[in-house]
């Protein structure tokens, strides 16, 4: 089953929260193909089977701590699979979190060609966050989870881009701009690469 994505094309999408990776992400979509899989939605959607393990899943969130790396890794692999006989390439949204996250996904699945950083201040993702917060209906978009998210994004999620700059996949865009001219600097960078 694994041998199906072997050869995948894979983009990770890493920013802190808020910092548009899910905008930006349909957007790429619409344009190139690829599949979305947003590790933060895989984990809501067994919350919201309802499932006893989706019960200690929305424990973790609820506080914005981290959920075990197995966990996460075996739900993008089998999401990947799942669409593997229909896929040009994967956008994988809000992953690595933490080094030894990229590890295992490269030992379990295969390499990125490119790490996409989306990059805003904390206070504008801060902002966007309460505001998405109005009607998202998202645990964890409430002023005190919003902040130990940013501080462990910093903390363990940041060293990620320090990782992968070393191997020079890695390239920045600005989402302090408006969406539209984002998306103008990741298609040129998606452009640049295929
Ligand atoms: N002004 C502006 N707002 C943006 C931009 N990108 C996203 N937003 C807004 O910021 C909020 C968060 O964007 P998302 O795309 O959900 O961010 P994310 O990085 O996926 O966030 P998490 O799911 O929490 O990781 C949304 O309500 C967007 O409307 C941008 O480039 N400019
Ligand atoms: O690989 C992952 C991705 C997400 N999460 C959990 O899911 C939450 C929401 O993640 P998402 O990427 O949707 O949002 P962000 O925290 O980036 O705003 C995080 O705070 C974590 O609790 C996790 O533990 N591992
Ligand atoms: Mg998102």
């Amino acid at each position: 089953m694994a041998d199906k994505i072997k050869d995948a094309k894979i983009i990770f999408v890493v920013g802190g929260p808020g910092s548009g990776k899910g905008t930006q992400c349909e957007r790429i979509v619409a344009k190139y193909g690829y599949t979305h899989l947003s590790s933060g939605d895989l984990l809501r959607e067994e919350v919201a089977s309802g499932s006893d393990r989706g019960k200690q899943l929305q424990a973790i969130m609820q506080k914005g701590e981290l959920v075990p790396l197995d966990t996460v890794l075996d739900m993008i692999k089998d999401a990947m699979i799942a669409k593997a006989d229909v896929s040009k390439g994967y956008l994988i949204d809000g992953y690595p979190r933490e080094v030894k996250q990229g590890e295992e996904f490269e030992k379990k699945i295969g390499k990125p060609f490119l790490l996409l950083y989306v990059d805003a201040k904390a206070e504008t993702m801060v902002q966007r966050l309460l505001k998405r917060g109005e009607t998202s209906g998202r645990v964890d978009d409430n002023e005190e989870t919003i902040r130990k998210r940013l501080d462990l994004y910093y903390k363990s999620t940041e060293p990620v881009i320090t990782f992968y700059e070393a191997r020079g996949i890695v390239r920045k865009v600005d989402s302090e701009l408006p969406v539209d001219e984002v998306f103008s600097q990741v298609s040129k960078i998606i452009d640049s690469l295929q």
